[in-house]
């Protein structure tokens, strides 16, 4: 609800409401991105191609009741991700055409299926 008075509004809640954000449309928000609407990792680069963190990619959320596990998950993430591009070539199959990054939404957003060739490395 809001209340409006003389201009100025102040949002506030009936206790006991739940209130649930909407974490996605932060990351479709106008002048937060370079491609506000496009899956696109360049969104994550500066003009000299360097990694830039922005502030308004937060799929842990944030405030007080932010993820607990985020430190947990990112560990996870880093291990699996950095095992699996150690022991395989990960190769966009030539006939599979160009990748369509059209989102699927369900709990989280995630990309259509697409078939992959996974090719395990010759050991150095
Ligand atoms: C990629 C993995 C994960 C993502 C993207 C994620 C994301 C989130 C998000 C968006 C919330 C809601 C925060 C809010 O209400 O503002 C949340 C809450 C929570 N997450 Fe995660 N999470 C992940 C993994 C984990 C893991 C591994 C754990 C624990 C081992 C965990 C424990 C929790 C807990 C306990 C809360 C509730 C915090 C509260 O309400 O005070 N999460 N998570």
């Amino acid at each position: 609800m809001a209340l409006c008075i003389k201009g100025k509004s102040t949002l506030f809640s009936l206790q006991g409401t739940m209130i649930i954000q909407n974490l996605i449309s932060v990351l479709s928000e106008e002048g937060q991105w370079k491609f506000p609407h496009e899956f696109n990792p360049e969104n994550f680069l500066n003009e000299h191609g360097e990694f830039v963190k922005s502030e308004a990619f937060m799929p842990f959320s944030t405030g007080h009741r932010m993820c607990l596990g985020e430190g947990l998950a990112r560990m996870e993430l880093f291990l699996i991700m950095v095992t699996l591009l150690r022991k395989f070539n990960f190769i966009w199959p030539e006939d599979a055409g160009e990748p369509d990054f059209t989102p699927v939404y369900g709990a989280t957003l995630t990309p259509k299926s697409y078939f992959m060739k996974v090719q395990l490395r010759s050991k150095q």
